[in-house]
């Protein structure tokens, strides 16, 4: 009997009746959907890119939702777990552009004229991350108008207060001054001054405010790691496709250098030049 044969020495070998490790992970779902690429060698490690990206963003997802909650309910410590998490999806996002960066713009060519019209312009997952974070452009819903699941889950989001909102009502109730988090918007968070005074008073006195200092850094980590996907992705598409347009209409790397200037914790990146 070799050392290594489990099978003589009682390991389970039969599933016909019991539900397996294939069964619980719904891997017949997900090893078996279509590959419309695969008439280019690359299609395959572009779409895996994509589906596994898409992944980690529904636990990012399920993630910021408790987290909210857990700060809603003034449980913090459970919200730095969730925010910590989060930061190490996007990290772990944020390395996998290493593999999609080994193909060339050669490679790229191959399959682009196939994608149509399709992008991750399109992706209602990434744009439900920004509305839960705030950073919330309401026409960009129209987008979703097609599949009526995906597009009344960024509706209901728009009624949400944003993370942030929750973590700024907290921080003044914390200390004791009105919220000015505000009411949910479909517009996106304008920057406040008085919330930069707030966040302020927590970094001049951090042993007293032990744990909103904790929270505030935790926040900027997160708007840290999302900033280099942000940057990833920009860099990665200008050595595919340099300035070309994007298959979803826009400008391409013009509008994508845009976005890098989106701030979705504003005051927390302020208050740096304050201290
Ligand atoms: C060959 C690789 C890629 C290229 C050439 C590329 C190109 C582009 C372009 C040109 C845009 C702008 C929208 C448009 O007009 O199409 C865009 C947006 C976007 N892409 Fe990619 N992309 C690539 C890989 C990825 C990957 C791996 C993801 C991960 C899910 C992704 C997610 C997104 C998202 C979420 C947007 C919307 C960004 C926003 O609105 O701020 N892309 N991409
Ligand atoms: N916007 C890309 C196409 C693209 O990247 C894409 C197309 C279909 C599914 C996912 C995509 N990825 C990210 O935008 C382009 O213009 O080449």
């Amino acid at each position: 009997m070799s050392t290594f044969d489990e099978a003589s020495k009682g390991a389970k070998m039969s599933f016909a009746k019991d539900k397996s490790y294939g069964d619980y992970l719904g891997l017949d779902q997900i090893l078996t959907t279509e590959n419309p690429l695969d008439m280019a060698h690359d299609g395959l490690l572009f779409i895996i890119q994509h589906q596994t990206s898409e992944l980690w963003m529904k636990l990012a997802i399920h993630e910021l939702t408790a987290c909210r909650e857990a700060l809603q309910a003034g449980e913090l410590r459970q919200s730095f777990k969730m925010l910590t998490r989060v930061a190490r999806i996007f990290e772990q996002l944020n390395s996998a552009w290493d593999v999609l960066r080994t193909m060339t713009p050669s490679e790229y060519t191959a399959f682009r004229p196939y994608l149509g019209a399709s992008s991750g312009f399109q992706s209602y997952q990434y744009r439900l991350i920004e509305y839960l974070l705030g950073n919330r452009i309401a026409a960009l819903t129209k987008l979703h108008e097609h599949t009526p699941e995906p597009h009344a889950a960024l509706v209901a989001e728009m009624e949400k207060p944003s993370l942030y909102q929750v973590a700024i009502d907290l921080m003044c109730e914390r200390m004791g001054e009105a919220p000015l988090g505000g009411a949910p918007e479909a517009k996106g968070w304008t920057p406040k001054q008085e919330v930069q005074d707030l966040w302020q008073k927590v970094y001049e006195d951090p042993t007293t405010h032990w744990e909103l200092y904790e929270l505030a850094e935790k926040l900027v980590d997160l708007e840290d790691y999302f900033r280099r996907w942000r940057f990833n992705h920009v860099t990665t598409v200008e050595r595919i496709i340099g300035f070309k347009r994007g298959t979803g209409g826009t400008s391409g790397v013009t509008y994508l250098r845009k976005m890098l200037e989106v701030e979705l914790f504003p005051e927390l990146w302020h208050v740096r030049g304050a201290l």
